[in-house]
């Protein structure tokens, strides 16, 4: 990670700076000063949860690769190790955050394939003996 910047939660939890607005997502520390007026879900829920641990209701609400992607833009550092809570997202949306979890979810054709080859098999067959 670029930038390993360690904050206690109490830190987070007091910033007041006006050029600040931290909080915390599974242990990593953000800061979306800069974002308040550009993220999707509006600057009032960031406004919220400024100072607090987030990670609950950010894994209710579900974010897309994109906002992951975004996410690490914003990271300014880490908890110091004593304050980590090393909980893992909620399942749902766990397959986004770890490849290895992601790989289950990969799935082969769905039923409109097979019902498409099974029409075609079944097209081919009508000719066939109809010839
Ligand atoms: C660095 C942190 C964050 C980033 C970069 C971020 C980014 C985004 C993006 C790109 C979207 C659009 C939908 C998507 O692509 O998933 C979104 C939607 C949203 N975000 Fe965030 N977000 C962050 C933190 C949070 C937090 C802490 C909350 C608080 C619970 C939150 C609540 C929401 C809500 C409610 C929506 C709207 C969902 C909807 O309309 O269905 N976000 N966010």
């Amino acid at each position: 990670m670029a930038n390993e910047k360690q904050f206690t939660r109490s830190e987070v939890m007091k910033n007041d700076d006006k050029d600040t607005m931290m909080f915390i997502l599974h242990d990593n520390v953000y800061n979306v000063h800069s974002f308040l007026n550009e993220h999707p879900g509006g600057e009032e829920i960031l406004l919220d949860h400024r100072g607090t641990d987030a990670s609950e209701d950010f894994d209710d609400v579900g974010h897309s690769n994109d906002a992951m992607e975004l996410m690490k833009k914003y990271q300014v550092g880490v908890l110091v190790e004593s304050d980590k809570t090393n909980q893992l997202p909620k399942k749902g949306w766990v397959a986004r955050y770890n490849s290895k979890e992601g790989e289950k979810y990969i799935r082969g054709p769905g039923i409109p394939f097979y019902l498409l080859v099974g029409g075609i098999v079944l097209g081919a067959a009508i000719i066939f003996y109809a010839l």
